[in-house]
């Protein structure tokens, strides 16, 4: 898969040199370029935004800077162009997964009260384009959801995670995990201060085990996150789940 990211702030992205998405990008299995959004004005301030119209506070990001950048990144291929931003669909799982699946993702990094949305439109008709949100909160740019999508996707892309069961096992994920946040876990000791790691988990029955996963599964979900519980699908539940 090819990244691009296109943004006023390329050093936010330090952090895709290191761990699992650094270890991706040295294998090749991600392609990652950043670029500088500025590279694209033409004045000696390198001005990418302006005043809005129609008034209010803040400014908004010049359509030329960010057309004349995505047209020379693009070329005359068709990245999916994601643009973080607060009024965006939701960016879920599922949404990770469909990513992954893409060639090549195009990032455009906002900032100020946004991007033109001219930008969005002129796009539009030749690109696959999405806003993506990360969470109802405002930050100061797109940089750090783009850090979040890229982690969230790179992570599911084959060979990266080195047990693929993971990816599977993660809340939210498609199929048994729709809808459902993760259960507790444990590692070694078997008491920690007094603590003890639950029976069933030292049991080595499977069956018992994947039970009380998912038992716990259901009760974290229906505790911290009430309106997933609310959304299961009551066919995916069986008369055991329905007890709990
Ligand atoms: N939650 C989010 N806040 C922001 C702010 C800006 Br400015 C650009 C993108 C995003 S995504």
């Amino acid at each position: 898969m090819r990244l691009d990211i296109i943004s006023i702030f390329p050093e936010y992205f330090a952090p895709l040199d290191v761990s699992l998405i650094g270890k991706a990008r040295e294998r090749g299995t991600l392609d990652v370029h950043v670029h500088q959004l500025r590279d694209w004005t033409h004045d000696v301030h390198k001005t990418v935004d302006d005043t809005p119209y129609g008034g209010g506070p803040g400014m908004v990001m010049k359509p030329e800077v960010w057309g004349e950048a995505i047209d020379a990144v693009a070329g005359d291929g068709a990245p999916r162009l994601i643009v973080p931003t607060p009024s965006g669909r939701p960016f879920t799982q599922e949404l990770a997964q469909e990513l992954a699946g893409e060639p090549w993702l195009l990032f455009a990094c906002g900032r100020y009260e946004g991007i033109d949305s001219r930008v969005m439109e002129e796009y539009g008709s030749r690109l696959r384009v999405d806003e993506v949100g990360i969470g109802d909160y405002v930050l100061a740019g797109g940089e750090v959801a783009v850090l979040v999508m890229v982690e969230a996707i790179g992570r599911l892309l084959p060979g990266v995670l080195g047990n693929a069961q993971s990816a599977v096992d993660d809340s939210f994920a498609p199929g048994s995990m729709q809808n459902l946040v993760e259960g507790p876990v444990y590692t070694k000791p078997p008491v920690w201060r007094g603590h003890e790691v639950p029976e069933v988990l030292l049991s080595g029955h499977h069956g018992k085990i994947a039970r009380w996963r998912r038992d716990q599964a259901l009760r974290r979900t229906v505790r911290n996150r009430p309106e997933l519980a609310a959304a299961l699908d009551p066919d995916t539940l069986d008369k055991h789940d329905r007890k709990l």
